[in-house]
Formats: C-alpha cells, sequence, structure tokens
C-alpha cells in the first residue's frame, strides 16, 4: 500500500495528499507531521517494528470536508485520494486515485454567507506583449478575460477580484513574489494538456486577442487537471477592457468601502451593505461586480436606470416581482452542481421551485405599462419544460441521499411501480400472516418485526413463551423479555421483499441520473436565466433602496465636466445617523471651478463630504438612484483617493511613502475625466516639507490635470492660493464656538475657515486638562510670531523651546507678563453661568499654577 502510496504523492509533491484507507483518510510522511500540527491532529506511527516508523495521522472520511477546507483556507492545496473500488470485490491491492485537488482558486465553500461572495481562480500568462489574465468562479463556471500592460495592472486586478490563487507561465521577481505572499495569494504552476479539450475551444470561442485566449486556455487546463469531473457548465468567455469601466484601483475601491468597511473588512458599514436589497444570492454577487465596475456609457446606464424607474413607477409589478424572487434558489450554483454530477434531489427541487416562480415573474411583467419591463420580459425563457419534468418525477420531500431510493413518483416508471408493487404485496402478506399466527398460536401480542441483522423475524414475549410452536419455528435471538423466531414461509417472502427494494432502490437512482442528465442540456439557457434574474434582483433592490432612502434619479452630460450635485448626502453616514440629522451639501463646480480646497475643523466634516461625492458618482455610474435632492453629473473615468487608512500591510511601505505613492498616481494617470479626492495631503510628514508638497500638489492639478479635485487640508496657509489659481475655489464646513464650546454645522460655506479649532476638538476626545492648556499657549505664541512670516523649520522648534529661551525683548520690557494677559484674559472671557462652582475652584488652581511658573 505504501509503494501505491509514494507513487502517487511523486505527482502531487506540493499537496497535502489525504490517502483513503477504510473509514479514514490518512497523511503519511511530512504531510502527516505538519498536517498534525496545522489540523490538531495527534501524530502516530504506521509501523513500529521498523526501523524508520512512517508518520502518520488521519482524520475520519465524514469529517473530511472541514479538514481540507481549513487547510486551503490556508493557502495550502490537498489531492484527494479515494479507493476507487470496494475492497471486499477487490483482488489484491485496492485500486486508488486522486478523485480532486482542492486549491483556493477551486474551493467552493457552501452555505448561505459564502454564496454571496464570489472566489476567482486567475489565469495570467506573460509574453513580450505583455498579460493576459482570464478568470473563473469555478461554482458558477463564469470567465472573463483581459489584457493588460504591466504588472502592477495585473496585481491591481488581482486585489481588485479579492483571488485567492494565481496561475502563472511566468518567473516572478522578488518584488513580485513578494507581493503576492502578502496578498496571500497562492501561486501556482500550468498544467501542461495535452489532445483536444472540447471545454477550452468552446469556451474562447469568443475571444480574439491571443493573450486573453492563452490566458484563457491555462485557466481551463488548470481547472480540468484538478477537477476530476465534468465540467459542462463552464461558460463562454467574455473579454473585457478595464478602460471600458471606471477605473478605481484596488486602494481606492478599499479607502471608499464600496463592498467592506476599511475598518472590518466587514460589509456593515460598507455602500453594498447600504444598497444591497437583493433576494438572491446571484444579485448580490451581481450587483458586488457592478459596483466594482460601474460603467462609462451613458446608454448603457440610462438602460440600467429606466429598469430601476420602470419598477419605481409600478407598485404592484415591483411587489410580485419580489415576492417571486423570494423563492428563486441560487440557479447559478445549482447550475454547478448539475454539470459535476453531485446535485442531490433536493436540490433539483429548488431547481424546479425556482423555475416555477419564473412565469410569475413574467406575468408581472407584462402586465406593467413599461415598455423597458416587457422587453426584457420577452428575452426570458422560462424553461417550463424543465420545471415540470423535475416536478412530475420527483416526489415532494425527497431524502438527502439519492442512493437509498424515495425519490422518484409513482406513476413515472412502470418497473419501478411493478417492483413497489411487490413490496406492498410484501407488505400486507406479513400483515396477514401476523393475524394468522396470533389466531393459530393463541398469543395475542405476536408481532412480526425487522431489523437489518436478522431481517424479518416473529417476535413473542417472554410469557408467551410456552406457546410457539417449535415445530415450525426456529429461535433466532434471545432479549430481555421476548424471544425472536423465524420460518421458512417468512423468510421467502423476506428474499422476496428484499429483491424488489434493491432493484427498486436501483432503478430510482439510474431514473434519478437520467433526469439528471436531462437537466444538464439546459445548462446554458438556465445560466442565461439565471443571469437576468440576478440582473433583476439587483434593479429591485435598487428601487427598494431609492425609495427607502429617498434618492433621486441622476442625469448625465457628456459635452462638460461640470458637477451639479444639490443637497448631497453621504449614503452610509446618513444610515448611521437618526434619521433627519444628516446635513445635505451641495457640489457645484462648473467649468470655472476644477478644485475646491475644503478647510475647517477636524470632524467637521470634510471627509464625508469628499467621499458623498465619490460614492455618488459610483452610484450613479452603477445605476443606481443616489441620496441628493439633485445630480446633474458627467461621466468620470477613473477616480483617484488619497484618503487615510491606507492598505499599507501589503505594500510595505510606510505612511508617507504610501500618501506619497497615492499622490503620484493621480498626478501621473489622472485626466479632465477623473475626479480626485486629496485628504490632508503632506500631514505624513515635517510641517512645512508637507505644507510646501501639499501647495505643489494642488498646483498641478489645477495647472497640468484638469480634473475635479477636492482637497481638504489643515494647512491654512494654502487658502491663499485662490489669489493666483483662476479655477480653484475655498470652500469650508462651518462651525462656531459657543462658550468655549465648539458647535459643528457640517455645512459647507463659501471661502476659507478662519480658525482650525484644533484644541477644541482635542478638547472633546478628553485629552489632560494640563496639556489642552499648554497647547492653548503654545498656539497663542504662534500665533503672536505670526504665521504668515513662516520661517525656515527650525522656528518650529522654537515654539517648544521658547521655555528655555530668553523671551523676546518688546515682551520682557512689558509690565504684564504674557502668561498674566493670559489668565487675565481667560478671566475677562470667562462665562460663569456655563461653569459648576467646582469647575471655577479647578479654573482658579490652574490660574495660580500658571502664575507661579511664570515667577519662575
Ligand atoms: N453633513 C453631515 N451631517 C451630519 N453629520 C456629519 C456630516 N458630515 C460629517 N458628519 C459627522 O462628523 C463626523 C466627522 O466627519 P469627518 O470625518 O468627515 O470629519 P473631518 O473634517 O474629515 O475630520 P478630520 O479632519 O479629523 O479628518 C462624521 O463621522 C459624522 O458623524
Amino acid at each position: 500500500m505504501m509503494e501505491q502510496y509514494y507513487e502517487i504523492k511523486k505527482q502531487y509533491p506540493d499537496a497535502f495528499l489525504f490517502y483513503r484507507v477504510g473509514d479514514f483518510y490518512e497523511l503519511f510522511e511530512d504531510d502527516a507531521v505538519k498536517g498534525a500540527q496545522i489540523l490538531e491532529l495527534t501524530l502516530t506511527h504506521r509501523s513500529n517494528k521498523t526501523e524508520n516508523p512512517v508518520p502518520m495521522a488521519g482524520v475520519p472520511h465524514q469529517a473530511v470536508d472541514s479538514y481540507v477546507n481549513t487547510l486551503v483556507e490556508k493557502g495550502y492545496k490537498v489531492a484527494l485520494c479515494e479507493q476507487l473500488e470496494d475492497p471486499k470485490k477487490a483482488k489484491g491491492m485496492v485500486k486508488r486515485g486522486i478523485i480532486q485537488l482542492v486549491t483556493p482558486g477551486t474551493m467552493m465553500a457552501e452555505g448561505p454567507t459564502e454564496a454571496k461572495e464570489s472566489n476567482y481562480l486567475t489565469s495570467v500568462v506573460t509574453s513580450k506583449a505583455g498579460f493576459g489574465l482570464a478568470y473563473s468562479d469555478l461554482s458558477t463556471g463564469e470567465i472573463y478575460a483581459t489584457h493588460l500592460k504591466d504588472f502592477a495592472a495585473v496585481s491591481n486586478e488581482l486585489l481588485s477580484l479579492r483571488t485567492r490563487e494565481v496561475v502563472y507561465n511566468g518567473p516572478l521577481t522578488a518584488e513580485n513574489q513578494d507581493f503576492l505572499y502578502k496578498a496571500n495569494i497562492t501561486v501556482s504552476e500550468p498544467t501542461p494538456l495535452s489532445g483536444e479539450h472540447a471545454e477550452i475551444s468552446y469556451v474562447e470561442q469568443s475571444l480574439h486577442n491571443q493573450l486573453e485566449k492563452l490566458a484563457t486556455e491555462q485557466l481551463v487546463g488548470y481547472l480540468l487537471s484538478t477537477q476530476k469531473r465534468s465540467l459542462a457548465h463552464l461558460q463562454v468567455a467574455q473579454s473585457y477592457e478595464v478602460s471600458q469601466y471606471l477605473q478605481m484601483s484596488h486602494v481606492v475601491q478599499n479607502n471608499l468601502e464600496l463592498v467592506a468597511s476599511a475598518k472590518t473588512g466587514k460589509k456593515m458599514g460598507s455602500l453594498f451593505w447600504v444598497i444591497d436589497k437583493t433576494h438572491t444570492a446571484m444579485g448580490a454577487r451581481l450587483l458586488k461586480q457592478w459596483l466594482a465596475r460601474p460603467l462609462l456609457s451613458v446608454e448603457a446606464i440610462n438602460h440600467r436606470q429606466d429598469m430601476v424607474q420602470a419598477l419605481l413607477d409600478g407598485y404592484f409589478t415591483r411587489e410580485n416581482v419580489i415576492d417571486a424572487l423570494k423563492g428563486v434558489y441560487d440557479l447559478e450554483r445549482l447550475t454547478g452542481r448539475i454539470a459535476f454530477g453531485n446535485v442531490n434531489a433536493r436540490e433539483l427541487l429548488q431547481l424546479s421551485r425556482s423555475l416555477h416562480a419564473v412565469p410569475v415573474i413574467l406575468d408581472a411583467l407584462m402586465q406593467s405599462d413599461s415598455p423597458d419591463l416587457k422587453n426584457f420580459a420577452q428575452e426570458i425563457d422560462p424553461l417550463k419544460g424543465v420545471a415540470e419534468l423535475i416536478s412530475t418525477t420527483l416526489v415532494k420531500d425527497p431524502p438527502i441521499l439519492t442512493t437509498e431510493g424515495g425519490l422518484i413518483q409513482d406513476g413515472v416508471d412502470q418497473q419501478l411501480d411493478r417492483y413497489r408493487d411487490a413490496m406492498n404485496n410484501g407488505k400486507k402478506w406479513l400483515a396477514q400472516m401476523q393475524a394468522e399466527e396470533r389466531e393459530k398460536t393463541g398469543i395475542d401480542n405476536l408481532k412480526v418485526g425487522y431489523n437489518k441483522v436478522f431481517g424479518y423475524y416473529l417476535q413473542v414475549s417472554n410469557g408467551n413463551k410456552d406457546k410457539v410452536p417449535l415445530d415450525r419455528y426456529t429461535r433466532k435471538q434471545t432479549l430481555t423479555n421476548a424471544e425472536r423466531y423465524i420460518t421458512p414461509e417468512l423468510k421467502e417472502h423476506e428474499n422476496l421483499i428484499m429483491e424488489a427494494q434493491t432493484r427498486s432502490t436501483d432503478l430510482e437512482y439510474d431514473l434519478f441520473v437520467k433526469l439528471r442528465d436531462e437537466v444538464k442540456k439546459y445548462i446554458p439557457a438556465l445560466q442565461k436565466l439565471g443571469n437576468q434574474l440576478a440582473a433583476l434582483d439587483v434593479y429591485t433592490g435598487f428601487t427598494t433602496v431609492a425609495e427607502q432612502n429617498n434618492y433621486c434619479r441622476p442625469s448625465f452630460h457628456t459635452d462638460s465636466q461640470d458637477i451639479k450635485v444639490i443637497a448631497g448626502r453621504h449614503p452610509v453616514v446618513e444610515k448611521v445617523m437618526t434619521a433627519g440629522s444628516y446635513i445635505p451639501n451641495d457640489v457645484k463646480m462648473d467649468e470655472q471651478t476644477n478644485v475646491y480646497l475644503i478647510t475647517g475643523p477636524n470632524m467637521s466634516g470634510k471627509s464625508t463630504y469628499m467621499r458623498q461625492m465619490a460614492l455618488i458618482a459610483v452610484m450613479a455610474q452603477v445605476g443606481c438612484f443616489v441620496p441628493a435632492d439633485q445630480a446633474d453629473l458627467p461621466i468620470f473615468d477613473q477616480i483617484f483617493t488619497r484618503i487615510g487608512a491606507a492598505d499599507d500591510l501589503i505594500s510595505g511601505q510606510s505612511t508617507f511613502m504610501v500618501e506619497m505613492s497615492e499622490a503620484n498616481e493621480a498626478l501621473q494617470y489622472a485626466t479632465k475625466r477623473s475626479l480626485v479626492l486629496f485628504d490632508e495631503i503632506g500631514r505624513g510628514t515635517a510641517t512645512y516639507d508637507g505644507m510646501a508638497l501639499a501647495g505643489a500638489i494642488v498646483k498641478y492639478l489645477h495647472d497640468k490635470v484638469g480634473a475635479k479635485t477636492l482637497f481638504a487640508t489643515h494647512y491654512h496657509e494654502l487658502t491663499s492660493m485662490d489669489q493666483t489659481l483662476a479655477h480653484l475655489k475655498n470652500i469650508h464646513v462651518g462651525a462656531t464656538e459657543e462658550n468655549g464650546k465648539l458647535i459643528f454645522l457640517h455645512k459647507i460655506l463659501p471661502g476659507p475657515a478662519d480658525q482650525s479649532y484644533g484644541i477644541h476638538v482635542a478638547q472633546l476626545a478628553g485629552l489632560p486638562h494640563k496639556v489642552l492648556r499648554e497647547a492653548t499657549k503654545l498656539l497663542k505664541r504662534l500665533e503672536a510670531q505670526g504665521a504668515s512670516e513662516l520661517g525656515p523649520a527650525s522656528q518650529q522648534l522654537d515654539l517648544f523651546t521658547a521655555e528655555a529661551a530668553p523671551a523676546p525683548a518688546e515682551e520682557v520690557s512689558e509690565e504684564i507678563s504674557p502668561a498674566k494677559q493670559d489668565v487675565l484674559d481667560q478671566i475677562s472671557n470667562l462665562y460663569l453661568a456655563d461653569k459648576t462652582p467646582l469647575e471655577v475652584m479647578q479654573l482658579v488652581a490652574d490660574w495660580q499654577d500658571d502664575l507661579k511658573d511664570d515667577k519662575q
């Protein structure tokens, strides 16, 4: 057996080999040592006698899935090796073979939450002409292919797709290897294929680009070699170009929290969380795809909007469609299971129930007044025949197992009906026998029973044992309070019943497979229907979200880049606030305004305002309505961001380096048609460097790039740039101070902010009183030095060493020292009604401290 093991292991050196031995899957050698550690298994040895015992660890076969998943989740591969013949019937060594290689990109997790996620395997080929990339979700069989110019573009796609595994044909530079490692992407070698493969020619029929073809061939080749099963559900590959869509790098998508919160990585708090009102897993997956690739074509966006509008206008149509969609299962994944041949009867019934919902949907759509909905309905083939076939073949509530009968309705197959008659007659005979034997023996509680070991028997309680006719009955089993007997007649009928039963179970399985194969013929039609229903699900979801949240339909223009959003809101922030408390804001950028320079206190809402604009742009180009009273928008080609929490882990760069790289992306690649969001650029370095860079970046964006830019900054000095830059406009988020307390207005107002209120915000955060007072004093001194006369960086140092350094001459000559003056100011500005006696005492104690410090 071990020889056979080593032979197979040789072919899968980089995978854990799960080797079936009886009821266990065993791991041997290094696999066992490593596997025992990762999976917390007991490590044993195959034989204690030999000199070099073979390490071994095993898992029970019923529980294998969870162990395999754990390993694959961690990025390993697992080769499942099965016994290919019944060990009892095998002559000599049992034949074994690999039935499936499970890899991170081909793993299919089951369960409702996972179903909403796609798991993509990506194939990349490199050649002198560039890179070809193709990816597929094995559970649905969809395939997409594109070509890209460099590895940076490839890595961006890999990250955007959240791919877990890449099949790559070229050598990797250390840098690229490092990237893939940090991004937790497993790299696999392509598998050479020989001969013709119908799957390959089928899927690549619509591809024209050579690199895309190569990548697709490599993809399908890898799937064929890892999946030792039918892949009849692979779909015709769709070619795409990144530039066909609104481009956002993976970092931008993360920063904007389109599908997951940047902090938690979870759906909650993301745009998807707010706008996903779909009822099917197919719809949820499609919406995610749309969010990653918003459209550029006004016509295509308008089509989506028309659908949403029509559903919004037709209340009953929409309600009926939604009700029916609730009964639709995951057609795309069911189709995959049909292709693999592992679909069970219950799943086929789910398919038929889903198909039965389609005519209801079509009726609802056809009865509406909207030509868009009617056209959409006319494109749909409800596949009535398939639905009928399944629902007239299978019983209503079949078991999960397909090998133990109880699947097929009466009247479907004459032979099956005959077996069933025989079984029924046999059972009738048994009932009759029981009655007759009771009469003959006078034993009232004699009964016929059945168990797996002895088959049918006659059971007599101990009290009646002496009445048993031992000339006819043979004792078979003794229980504590009863005896069991058989008779030749009973055994004869048992044989008849059992034979009918075995035959009928076998026949039922055959009939089930026939049904499954028949349904298999409809795979492409089922996939098309799945896509159509997924889209309808997203449209109705958009309708629900528009209605619930009061969104408006945005309009588009292509002749200018003017932006006009009236009373726009941030879809997520507004959702987590109490209803009505979000303050809406406008964005009005015409030809005269390319850059909005946004100032305002921390926490006032600068980031929210900028993100709000980007989210409205994305939502609009996806076809969703937007949180605003009115939105008239250009079509953006790309969005760039430099906002807070970036994905530093993957790049391995310092925060400031990430900040600069992101800024660089925008400066290099943004066009007049792009949207750029820069939040506090320059913050990560020394003040003057930061300010200088920020100023230069604003100027470059203004003069050279011309993209619509929202630029938030705490460098008030930059606000004077509006004097020289004609297309730059200052705006600020309003805040006021009332009795020493900061009140955020969250309202965007024209012009620069007058103060930064940083210390007030620090106070809100609960910083120690002493720190706040010290900061206030330093601020006053800085302001006295005159912010306009910004000197060299060393001047900053002066600030913090001012205590030790001699005070400026004019201050010394004054009668009242600045510290005393400060105390006097505070006293005269103190609003007593706002303070408790204790607070006043604390203040007086502080002043005393200040005056003491001043003397020293
Ligand atoms: N328009 C608004 N209406 C109501 N509340 C808002 C609005 N905008 C922002 N807020 C609230 O203010 C909080 C802070 O907003 P935001 O993070 O945008 O401030 P910021 O000015 O960018 O701060 P910082 O400069 O510290 O990064 C938000 O979490 C939200 O609760």
